[in-house]
């Protein structure tokens, strides 16, 4: 009869097995990979991914949807605190990637040597009263450490940058980059899809509201074309799902420089001119209005960990070889003449493929660059002279 420990055990090799490195055949091809600039067409999913932060607010619901993304094979959490706990808890989540945790700086090499995306949510949030640019002092330490981290162990990888001021942080990133003689500006990218998710959500509850308020009013005047008019607000306005729009954020993530483009929305939508200024400034100030809602206890964590992982699933589809995929993101650009802008980014094997130009403009939206770059400006030098100085 078998021994339950050796039945265990057992069982246990069983699922070691699946857990071994590939075999040697597969193992070149592997490392053929990592050592190219691109990923070979065709090549399996299963990306390595590393999420540097992984245990704070963003870090730890960043690190669950990580685990629930099927092109991601091996999923390493770092950060300076906590990580054996909420690796521990991910790991127990029966989906296909295999979690890993690390802790403190020793074992940032082990963290990120090998992976394909890094993703990097470390640093202080908001308190009520702040600006993103105050968080620059701690935080542009936090992100140079750890670029030169990735710059050192994982040249190739894909860089996704979280910490803010996202405006100040991605330019010292490069910096970080060009000094190590690491720097690929297509492997660059601020996080600015939050921007993008609002946009899309606050447009929408425009409309309904629009669409609300066109039934009041049919109600009350008792027009024959009521029904006609409920038809159409009940299929068109109503019924549109916050997915199924697409709402071009250019610029940067902070303030004026986050700019959204309402005369490009897709599907096109009609704004009055009092929707486009309400619009915007809800859209500018979403963070804000979370830190002071949170009142003392940080900014926005789900929301951008969802924004996070939509955007780190683009990253990965684009490394797949998905075509198609565009998204926002603050990347250095010939769009302007600032070395760095927020626009959409068409993503692939090499991480950006191309920069899609902005688009006509209309006046508002002209005058709001005009606002956005000047503020850029400066927050691009800011960080460009804190590595250089
Ligand atoms: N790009 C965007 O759209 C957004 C950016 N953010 C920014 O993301 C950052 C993180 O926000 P939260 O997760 O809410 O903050 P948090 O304080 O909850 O978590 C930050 C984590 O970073 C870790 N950390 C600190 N120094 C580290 C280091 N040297 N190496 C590794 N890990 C380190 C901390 O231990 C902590 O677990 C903030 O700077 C915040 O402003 C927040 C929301 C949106
Ligand atoms: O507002 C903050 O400090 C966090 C952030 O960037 C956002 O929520 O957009």
């Amino acid at each position: 009869m078998e021994q339950g420990g050796d039945a265990a055990a057992r069982r246990m090799g069983r699922i070691a097995s699946h857990l071994r490195p590939p075999p040697a055949s597969q193992m070149e091809e592997v490392s053929l990979l990592r050592g190219s600039n691109c990923r070979a067409k065709g090549a399996a999913p299963g990306f390595k991914v590393a999420i540097l932060g992984a245990s704070g607010g963003i870090g730890q619901p960043l690190a669950l949807l990580m685990k629930m993304n099927p092109l991601v094979s091996l999923l390493h959490l770092y950060d300076v605190v906590n990580t054996p706990g909420v690796t521990a808890d991910i790991s127990h989540m029966n989906t296909g990637a295999v979690v890993r945790g690390f802790l403190g700086q020793p074992q940032l090499e082990n963290a990120l040597t090998g992976m394909d995306l890094v993703i990097i949510p470390a640093g202080i949030p908001r308190k009520p009263g702040m600006t993103r640019d105050d968080l620059f002092k701690i935080n542009a330490g936090i992100v140079r450490t750890l670029c030169e981290g990735v710059a050192k162990f994982c040249p190739k990888a894909i860089v996704n940058v979280i910490s803010n001021p996202v405006n100040s942080t991605v330019p010292i990133a490069a910096e970080v980059f060009k000094k190590a003689g690491t720097y690929d500006p297509k492997r660059l990218l601020g996080v600015t899809t939050l921007d993008v998710v609002r946009a899309n959500t606050f447009v929408v509850c425009t409309l309904t509201e629009f669409g609300i308020c066109i039934i009041t009013i049919l109600t009350f005047t008792g027009t024959i074309s009521k029904i006609y008019y409920l038809l159409c607000l009940q299929g068109e306005v109503l019924g549109l799902d916050p997915r199924d729009v697409n709402v071009p954020v250019i610029g940067g993530h902070a303030g004026v420089t986050i700019l959204p483009l309402l005369s490009q929305v897709n599907p096109p939508c009609s704004f009055t001119s009092e929707e486009i200024s309400y619009l915007t400034t809800h859209i500018q100030n979403g963070g804000t209005e979370v830190v002071e809602a949170k009142a003392g206890a940080g900014s926005a964590t789900l929301s951008m960990a969802y924004a996070a992982a939509k955007f780190a699933d683009a990253c990965l589809r684009g490394l797949h070889g998905d075509a198609g995929v565009v998204e926002c993101s603050y990347v250095a650009s010939q769009v302007t003449e600032l070395p760095f802008f927020a626009s959409k980014v068409r993503l692939g094997r090499c991480g950006i493929e191309e920069i899609l130009s902005l688009g006509p403009l209309n006046e508002f939206e002209r005058a709001g660059l005009e606002k956005a770059k000047k503020e850029l400006a400066e927050s691009i030098q800011k960080g460009v002279a804190f590595i250089n100085k």
